[in-house]
């Protein structure tokens, strides 16, 4: 269990608070992360063909969408959009692997 309280970032005292709630903020998300990239890997399943897996269309639909989800937050748009583009590409490159396996069996 976690005891120790949530600092907002306007009430933090110095560099420990900060740091702490960053790490904190940074194993969530990263654990967000681990259970997108499952959903990923399911995706591979349902896709009939390469071009399927790699879905250029969805892929960037949803880059626009996190553009604006950037924007709305204050963030840059362009560098949300970059870090998303790095991240989706490496998460394709495993969904392909996994349809190719699944290819395979079937
Ligand atoms: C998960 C999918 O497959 C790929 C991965 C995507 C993602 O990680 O968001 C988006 C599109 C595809 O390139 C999908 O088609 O939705």
């Amino acid at each position: 269990m976690n005891i120790e309280r949530q600092v907002e970032p306007e009430a933090c005292s110095g560099m420990d608070d900060v740091r702490r709630e960053i790490d904190r903020i940074d194993r969530a998300i990263i654990a967000m992360l681990g259970k997108r990239f499952k959903y990923v890997i399911e995706a591979s399943k349902f896709k009939t063909s390469e071009m399927s897996v790699r879905s250029p269309d969805r892929f960037k639909a949803m880059l626009e969408m996190r553009r604006e989800w950037a924007q709305l937050e204050g963030l840059n748009p362009d560098a949300i959009a970059k870090m998303y583009s790095d991240l989706v590409n490496h998460f394709i490159e495993e969904e392909m692997k996994q349809w190719e396996i699944h290819q395979r069996t079937i």
